[in-house]
């Protein structure tokens, strides 16, 4: 049995680029249940002009697993996303239009209608990435008031007026951009130059609507008819809701050049200090593809529900991000989501062999995250789940270390890679109480969000929704052939497997992991 102390949670701060040991800002009363210590985070969230993309989405799988990491400590989790549905310029580098504006005008719709739609499918991906809602979603165009209050405060000392807008004069603050490192590196050369900026860093806090145009998101200000700059809004909603010093703060590593290193400058001016707002700036590196980085500006892109209407359970792509560790690039290929959805397959069914028979039973989600799943056929709605099972007690030794090597992985800059080896030593222990691993397993599940407890082997079956055959079909041709091979009757069973065969599905006699059937996508 281990008794050693628990390990402390360790993460990567961008801004040290050290690992640090996480102290709470509010560390609560120690051994007051009704006093935790708190953890307040803000992730950056989606700017919603058009479907979020899978490499969006792992910067959520990130911020997810970090707040159940904080959770599973023992913090009490103050999560925030926002929405950004204003301000998010086509270039980060303050050049360019408004991404909702653009995407309004090349398809002739309200932009309201757009920020409402993509808001609503990124929703859905968070579902059906397990992803737990955060305590707010902030909508960017909801803070606008503040947004003002917070640049006329910092106006007079850190900022200039052009015709384009209100600057904000980066060397005002002590060292700029010590986040993205821009002294030493060349990302300031990057910035497009505007005219009349004082220095090329420099960015707009608050957009003029130019003269004679109308816009369809602008509201009346001290600098004129406008919008507010996309790095006004994360400083200003993370502020009002979490209130500045708060714990961590996350994005997808291209944040961490221009706009986070933007809000810190904001930040400092605001509180009148060095102080960056956040203790820790967590960032998670990119999904790549052959070609290079995913990204919604280029184009083709791919989304949750297109792994969905392939076939693939959202769970295969969630598993496969924790496959690798957030700070590295991650390379997508329809074969590693092919093996991590059989990796996740193989645990689904160690943990179905714990219980009993399930009766038809509907699976329930995991925890007060997920809600309802999209509608593919691939993936049920599933009710709310019933409370997480406690480890029982007496925890017996090997749970016990188990635990401890699991929290040891995510005490250890959430190293999710390690984590799973951890499950599968679990699925893999002969001879210990079925209740008792399957406590285990809900204690890791809890933190690595899959689900584990609740889905079935047969939620993970490859059905594609082209599909023409239908489901119940497939399960009665196979009941027919079952009973043609008991009877020895091998023609029938060969006439049926033909015919299944014709209709796209592969037959999968014996497959060690009775995955009986797969539609071909
Ligand atoms: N390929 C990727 N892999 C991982 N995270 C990413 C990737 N692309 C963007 N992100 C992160 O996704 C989150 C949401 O980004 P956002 O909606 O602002 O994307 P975007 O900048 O509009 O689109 P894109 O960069 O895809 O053209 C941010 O934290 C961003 O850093
Ligand atoms: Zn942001």
């Amino acid at each position: 049995m281990t008794d050693a102390p628990a390990p402390p949670l360790k993460l990567f701060n961008s801004l040290t680029r050290r690992l640090e040991i996480f102290e709470p800002v509010h560390p609560g009363v120690p051994g007051d249940p009704a006093n935790p210590p708190e953890a307040r985070v803000y992730s950056c969230g989606p700017t919603v002009y058009n479907y979020p993309h899978i490499g969006n989405m792992r910067a959520y799988v990130f911020a997810d697993t970090l707040g159940r990491t904080l959770s599973f400590k023992g913090y009490k989790l103050t999560h925030v996303i926002n929405i950004t549905d204003v301000g998010h310029l086509t270039d980060d580098a303050d050049a360019g239009e408004d991404k909702l504006e653009k995407a309004a005008a090349e398809k002739a719709q309200s932009i309201w209608d757009i920020a409402r739609h993509y808001t609503e499918a990124y929703w859905a991906d968070v579902k059906a990435l397990n992803i737990r809602q955060p305590a707010h979603w902030s909508i960017a165009t909801d803070y606008v008031p503040q947004m003002i209050e917070f640049a006329k405060a910092i106006a007079d000392k850190h900022c200039y007026e052009l015709d384009s807008g209100l600057y904000f004069d980066t060397s005002t603050v002590a060292d700029y951009g010590r986040l993205a490192r821009h002294a030493t590196d060349e990302g300031e050369s990057r910035i497009d130059p505007v005219d009349g900026k004082r220095h090329p860093a420099d960015f707009a806090i608050w957009r003029k609507t130019p003269p004679g145009e109308k816009r369809q998101m602008e509201w009346d200000s001290p600098w004129g008819k406008g919008a507010p700059g996309w790095h006004l809004e994360c400083s200003v909603m993370s502020e009002a809701l979490l209130g500045f010093p708060f714990d961590i703060h996350t994005g997808g590593i291209d944040h961490r050049e221009i706009h986070h290193p933007n809000e810190i400058a904001q930040n400092q001016a605001h509180s009148c200090s060095a102080d960056s707002g956040a203790r820790i700036w967590m960032h998670n590196n990119f999904l790549v593809e052959r070609s290079g980085k995913m990204s919604k500006s280029s184009g083709e892109f791919l989304r949750v529900q297109l792994l969905i209407d392939k076939g693939y359970h959202p769970l295969a792509y969630r598993l496969m991000c924790l496959q690798a560790h957030y700070r590295s690039e991650l390379e997508f290929s329809w074969e590693g989501l092919g093996a991590a959805l059989t990796r996740l397959k193989r645990l689904v069914m160690a943990v179905e062999k714990l219980d009993p028979p399930r009766n038809g039973e509907v699976a329930s989600h995991s925890d007060d995250g997920g809600g309802r799943r999209p509608s593919a056929d691939a993936v049920q709605d599933r009710q709310p789940p019933p409370p997480a099972s406690p480890v029982p007690l007496p925890v017996p030794g090997w749970v016990a270390d188990l635990l401890a090597k699991f929290d040891a992985a995510m005490s250890d800059d959430l190293n999710t890679p390690v984590a799973l080896t951890l499950l599968e030593e679990a699925a893999a222990m002969k001879k210990v109480d079925a209740s008792q691993k399957r406590a285990a397993f809900a204690a890791m599940d809890a933190v690595l969000g899959l689900d584990l407890l609740t889905i079935e082997r047969a939620d993970l079956r490859v059905r594609p929704k082209t599909a023409t055959i239908a489901q119940e079909e497939i399960e009665t041709t196979l009941a027919k052939r079952k009973e043609a091979r008991a009877a020895k009757d091998f023609a029938t069973s060969d006439k049926l497997r033909d015919e299944l065969i014709a209709a796209g599905v592969e037959v999968m006699d014996g497959d060690p992991l009775g995955w009986d059937w797969r539609l071909e996508a």
